[in-house]
């Protein structure tokens, strides 16, 4: 099969990761404007998903940004061309994904690698961990030595991906192997500097929601500020961990600076999932379009072992998740007033972002998170 590398349309200008925050935070007013030309919407930054043949690259996309099952991605086709997926109408990650056919040939004249690289904001590079992984590397070593060179600036993520089928002390094993080989074959053309970041996934559970978090975080120019208001939300709530989602992909773009662990993570996803579905069915539309989640979207599980999960929207695209004990609970209304201080500022810092983002401005923004404390007293934010 032969293997097309010119995309679709045309691509302009040159790009800044400060364009990655969105435009439209809220809901309707914004609407039309979100509908830009397709020159427009080809000035996004890029997150580029390549690597050997059937190594998942098609699945990952899928899985995490169009619901797919894991198991329907059995069944899907070799891709032969570039394929661009805007999902900026649906969610707030504001990029295109570009998912490549296989091995890019960087001697095809049809392929204008320097370009596409050019307005890319992080390339992810999956290796299938279940299959040989030798030539694997070797391409890794050219596509980054290449993309390096059009540009420094991008982030460079490596997928150790299909980890599902190896034992704990093989993924280990693995990861360490890839981690050294591919770090020294860098070394050994002096490209040192060139950081890669290695993440175990599998899109047979959470871990590939996670890796994908973490790319997507660091395109995020206001993720200090996001993560600072976490914090003071949840030390002045009772709160003890609260995660920032993006709905339509459950990627959580911020969370407070405790760590995370993978089961509080998975317990938040699992309830999206939840609150989607049971919105759906119970929708007053017939079709469950985008309406599923709206501004009246909230949702409160209580679990048997004296936790509590509480979601709330922030945004047209954004929900609060946060785990918390049922004592802490009991000062709902503590928790709601300062739910409600915490949601203002994020559209403040939105605000800032959508109206300083021409100018390609990285300064955090400072708003104002005039958070009651717990024992109510106000706490001065930020
Ligand atoms: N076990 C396992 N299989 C996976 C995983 N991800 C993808 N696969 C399978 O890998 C096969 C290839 O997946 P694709 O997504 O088509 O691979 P691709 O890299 O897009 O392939 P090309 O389009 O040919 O470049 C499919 O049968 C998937 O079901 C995973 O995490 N674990």
């Amino acid at each position: 099969m032969s293997i097309q590398y010119s995309v679709e349309e045309p691509l302009s200008g040159s790009y800044g990761v400060a364009d990655s925050f969105p435009k439209d935070f809220g809901y309707g007013a914004d609407e039309s404007e979100m509908d830009e030309t397709s020159t427009a919407s080809d000035s996004k930054p890029r997150i580029l998903l390549m690597g050997m043949r059937r190594s998942g690259k098609s699945s990952i996309q899928k899985v995490v940004f169009h619901k797919m099952s894991p198991n329907e991605t059995l069944f899907l086709e070799s891709t032969n061309k570039i394929y661009k997926d805007d999902i900026s109408n649906s969610s707030f990650v504001n990029f295109q994904i570009w998912d490549f056919p296989g091995q890019v040939d960087f001697f095809d004249p049809t392929f204008d690698y320097e370009m596409i690289f050019r307005g890319t904001g992080a390339l992810i590079y999956v290796i299938d961990a279940q299959d040989d992984y030798m030539e694997a590397l070797a391409r890794l070593h050219v596509t980054v030595t290449k993309a390096y060179k059009a540009n420094p600036d991008m982030n460079f993520e490596v997928f150790i991906h299909k980890v599902d089928g190896l034992s704990d002390d093989h993924k280990i094993e693995t990861q360490r192997d890839i981690h050294q080989r591919a770090n020294d074959d860098l070394a050994d053309v002096g490209l040192e500097k060139l950081h890669l970041s290695f993440y175990l996934t599998s899109i047979y559970d959470h871990s590939i929601f996670e890796a994908f978090s973490k790319v997507v975080q660091k395109l995020i120019p206001q993720l200090p500020t996001l993560e600072n208001l976490l914090n003071i939300f949840i030390s002045n709530s009772g709160i003890e961990k609260a995660f920032l989602f993006d709905v339509v992909s459950k990627i959580y773009i911020a969370t407070d600076s405790s760590p995370v662990d993978m089961q509080s993570y998975e317990l938040c996803c699992d309830m999206i999932d939840v609150v989607i579905d049971v919105s759906c069915i119970y929708s007053l539309h017939a079709e469950c379009n985008g309406t599923a989640y709206d501004k009246e979207s909230m949702a409160i599980i209580k679990l048997n072992n004296t936790t509590v999960l509480y979601l709330k929207e922030v945004t047209k695209f954004l929900s609060l998740v946060c785990i918390l004990r049922e004592e802490s609970f009991e000062r709902k209304g503590l928790i709601d007033y300062n739910f409600h201080c915490f949601r203002k500022a994020i559209h403040e810092v939105f605000e800032v972002g959508a109206s300083t983002h021409r100018t390609f401005s990285h300064q955090a923004s400072s708003p104002n998170l005039n958070a009651v404390t717990h024992n109510g007293t106000p706490a001065n934010a930020v």
